[in-house]
């Protein structure tokens, strides 16, 4: 079974202006909502490519229920724990007949120690060996940072393989629990280590430094330049097919859910990524948070190369 759990779901508001001009009324010429947040979107990618996946996280209020009714049209299932807050909605502006965009997220509803106990008594009902847990996005206040390492210890017990996409000091301290693959961009893979800006190091110096940091493979996305792949001895770059860029928000989510298509029908790592970059670029092709079809996916996947 896959499951994908995102603590910080989102209502994903897209207004697409003509410009973006300060100190007065734009009017946007449409505007479109998708049910968003890292790990709904992995799931409905996954829908896309006709993947059975259950979405698990916190949920509330009337945002809440509009994002489970978004997944249930699209035959995702889901197991939530309700919380007495609203789930968030993130906003996006982008510039018309562009990729321009400006995006605010919000910080999320604040989750009690209850609601906290109830998700970790959950995935620890749920878990079974062999399955794939893909954690990812942030972390809501009240929620410790720690919960994402305290999570894979719970599911590698299990037998689970765990694939984490996350950012900041819950993305560090959940590396040390070892999970079985993380996939930051560049920019967050610089943060995890430190590194300032001009640092020099390679892709694969850079890989290596974050399997030092504890998971078993890492993945680092690089926009329409591709992504790479490190299993902790040898490093592949796969370049991203060219496509007119709509909006890449998502992306790296569909690349998330592309690779545990491959991987969970026993794909080699560089052979998922293929899958993976096929359905990143289909997703940067489309606009707000809307996602590749399988046939983009499969068109795009023979403009893939692995070197
Ligand atoms: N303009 C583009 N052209 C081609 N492929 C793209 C483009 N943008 C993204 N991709 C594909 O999508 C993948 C993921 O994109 P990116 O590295 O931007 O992820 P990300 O930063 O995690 O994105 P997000 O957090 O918005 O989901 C890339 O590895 C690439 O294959
Ligand atoms: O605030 P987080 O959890 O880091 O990211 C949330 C988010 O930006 O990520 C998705 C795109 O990857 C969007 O659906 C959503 O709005």
């Amino acid at each position: 079974m896959i499951y994908t759990l995102t603590l910080n779901p989102a209502v994903d508001i897209e207004y697409q202006v003509k410009s973006f001009d300060l100190n007065s009324v734009t009017r946007a010429s449409s505007c479109r909502m998708d049910a968003g947040g890292k790990g709904f979107n992995v799931s409905r990618m996954l829908a896309q490519l006709d993947m059975v996946s259950t979405a698990v996280g916190f949920i509330g209020g009337h945002s809440g229920a509009r994002l489970e009714a978004a997944l249930k049209r699209q035959k995702i299932e889901t197991n939530f724990c309700d919380i007495t807050g609203e789930s968030r909605t993130n906003v996006s502006f982008v510039r018309e007949g562009s990729s321009d965009h400006y995006k605010v997220n919000d910080p999320g509803p604040e989750i009690s120690a209850f609601e906290v106990a109830s998700l970790y008594e959950k995935v620890s009902r749920l878990a079974l060996p062999g399955d794939w847990w893909i954690l990812a996005g942030s972390v809501p206040p009240g929620v410790p940072l720690t919960v994402y390492a305290e999570l894979i210890r719970l599911l590698k017990q299990k037998g689970a393989q765990v694939f984490l996409d996350s950012s900041g000091e819950a993305f560090k301290l959940a590396c040390s629990a070892q999970p079985t693959l993380i996939k930051p961009n560049l920019e967050e893979a610089e943060e995890l280590l430190g590194l300032s800006k001009g640092h020099g190091l390679s892709l694969k110096e850079i890989s290596q430094k974050l399997i030092q940091l504890g998971p078993e493979k890492v993945v680092i996305s690089l926009g329409k330049d591709g992504a790479c792949c490190f299993d902790g001895s040898s490093l592949n770059i796969v370049k991203s097919p060219n496509i007119v860029e709509k909006n890449p928000v998502g992306a790296g989510d569909s690349l998330v859910a592309g690779m545990v298509w491959g991987l969970f029908q026993g794909d080699a790592l560089p052979i998922a990524l293929k899958k993976g970059i096929a359905c990143g670029a289909a997703t940067a092709s489309i606009e707000g948070t809307g996602l590749g079809t399988l046939e983009q996916v499969q068109q795009l996947m023979a403009r893939v190369d692995v070197q």
